[in-house]
């Protein structure tokens, strides 16, 4: 394989790949070019180049081969007229198909789970990363290894190869078979560590926000936004996000300054794609606990292309399998692109009647919320195509999938009515953003005016520990403070003598202008 840039490795040849998509009558969610169009972005990040693209429609799949005799022959003559290294299909192939295509079309076959783990082999930094790669190549390589000696001596390296590597001839089932065993011991054990560290993070009482989406959606450029606008690190530190699929595998987590809350974890994490190979979905639980154990998800979608709302329900449904219960906020990203023009007609069409609904849900359970956060918006960027709604409210023809909003768990969830739209790149709609968080994450919390008298100064300090602080002034008998804060602490102040009452919103932000003016 090209190794890509990213190992800093010297360049050779890009891999010549020719594509091959199948489709059947009744489909799945994405066309069949939608699917085409997916597999070559995989192939062009796996550092492939496509040199062609075959596709044939079938009624079912042939058992022996998938697609039929006639198109097999087809797929022979242009890989030999287009000197392809590899053919690369678009559905998984069971072991035994791939060995009867790696025959009749005389070169590497590989399918777009085998793609996918390559790419993941590709990019894994961390041990956890690359153990979870090697694990989810290892059990798809298990069922394959009969018969998988005449193939691979004659692939030679490449896209399929990385990753457990050549050693791989020699090593028969028991020796695999231990292999994994002992990766998933070492993965229990890295999976105790996560947790002993989300165990003191909680301790810690930071809130933890988990930035999830489709793969290339710009997680990672809007957590490194983030990082860059709240976060007290020097912006050399924060990587930035690449054109990619699949350009993040390790979840980072960073701490920010979020305004109206303090400090928070922002943690970004592996993309998502429809289809998910399961291996992979099982080698990855622990990084995705990182999201389950998270008290927001900002599910992140590229508006600027237009087949994002299906993004979004493959995005919710991997949430849902996953057992993710929390609030979630769609952020709809790279709106300095422009919105896809085609997703407003698709929506109205495809999902016209599911916009109702989760507009009456809207209505019904956060009245007025929409607005609430454009009031705060003072980041002074103006919506190329605002005009005439609040720029964060969601566009009127997108169709919201329907069963996670209607879900007992699902109920509190952002996307049961917010979105934000902002520009990760350029910055715009963060602000925007920041208040939608901390309106989310505070839910449980009131403004509170705390009045504590000047004796009580470990009071005071608890409640600057406890709550972001939005004011703060002197007063006759102590200081007087605004903050958002738990229930359970106004609970406890109350007891320990202090006077307080509900704060004016107006009040708290005429507060945080003063913190802010009064800061160093
Ligand atoms: N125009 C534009 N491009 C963006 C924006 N956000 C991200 N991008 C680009 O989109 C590409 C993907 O961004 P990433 O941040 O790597 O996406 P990701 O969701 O982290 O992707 P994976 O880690 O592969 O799942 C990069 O080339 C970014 O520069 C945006 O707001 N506007
Ligand atoms: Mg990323």
């Amino acid at each position: 394989m090209t190794g890509d840039s990213a190992g800093g490795s010297p360049r050779r040849r890009p891999e010549r790949a020719l594509l091959v998509g199948v489709s059947w009558e009744r489909g799945g969610r994405l066309s069949p070019e939608e699917r085409l169009a997916e597999l070559r972005e995989l192939a062009r990040s796996a550092g492939a180049e496509v040199v062609g693209e075959i596709r044939q429609r079938r009624d079912r799949p042939e058992p022996a081969t998938l697609i039929g005799p006639g198109k097999v022959q087809e797929v022979a003559e242009a890989r030999r007229r287009l000197e392809a290294d590899v053919v690369i299909f678009d559905r998984d192939l069971t072991p035994a198909q791939q060995r009867n295509l790696e025959r009749a079309i005389g070169g590497k076959v590989i399918d777009r789970t085998q793609l996918i783990l390559d790419i993941f082999a590709s990019r894994a930094r961390t041990r956890e990363g690359q153990l979870q790669v090697e694990l989810a190549q290892l059990q798809y390589l298990l069922p394959r290894l009969a018969g998988m000696g005449e193939a691979l001596s004659r692939l030679g390296g490449g896209i399929g190869t990385r990753g457990p590597g050549e050693t791989r001839l020699e090593v028969d089932r028991r020796r695999i078979r231990r292999r994994i065993a002992g990766l998933r011991r070492l993965l229990a054990e890295v999976r105790r560590q996560r947790q002993t560290q989300r165990k003191g993070r909680r301790r810690a009482g930071l809130p933890v926000v988990a930035l999830v989406g489709y793969t290339n959606a710009g997680k990672t450029t809007l957590h490194a936004a983030l990082v860059r606008r709240f976060g007290a690190v020097p912006a050399g530190a924060v990587v930035a996000g690449r054109d990619r699929l699949f350009d993040t595998l390790d979840p980072a987590v960073r701490r920010v300054e979020w305004p109206g809350l303090g400090p928070v974890l922002v943690a970004d994490t592996v993309g998502f794609i429809h289809d998910l190979p399961p291996h992979l979905i099982a080698a990855f639980r622990a990084t995705l606990e990182e999201v389950l154990e998270a008290d927001l998800l900002l599910h992140v979608v590229d508006v600027s292309q237009p087949r994002w709302p299906v993004d979004v329900d493959t995005v919710e449904e991997i949430l849902d399998d996953l057992g993710a219960v929390q609030p979630r906020l769609l952020v709809l990203n790279k709106i300095d692109r422009g919105e896809a023009g085609g997703e407003g007609a698709r929506g109205e069409a495809a999902g016209g009647e599911e916009t109702r609904r989760h507009d009456a849900e809207c209505k019904g359970g956060e009245a007025g919320g929409g607005e609430a956060w454009g009031r705060e918006s003072g980041d002074g960027s103006r919506d190329p195509r605002g005009e005439g709604r609040p720029p964060e409210a969601i566009p009127t023809a997108h169709p919201l999938p329907a069963a996670p909003l209607s879900g007992e768990n699902a109920a509190p969830a952002g996307i049961g009515g917010r979105a934000v739209r902002v520009s990760a790149l350029t910055g715009q709609g963060l602000d925007r953003l920041a208040v939608a968080v901390a309106e989310l994450l505070g839910r449980d919390r009131r403004r509170v005016r705390v009045e504590v008298p000047y004796h009580r100064s470990d009071l005071r300090s608890r409640i600057h520990a406890g709550g972001p602080v939005l004011a703060e002034e002197p007063v006759p008998a102590g200081w007087s403070l605004v903050a958002l804060l738990p229930q359970a602490e106004i609970g406890r102040l109350r007891r320990a003598g202090c006077r307080i009452e509900d704060a004016a919103i107006g009040d708290a932000e005429d507060g945080a202008r003063r913190l802010d003016g009064s800061r160093p």
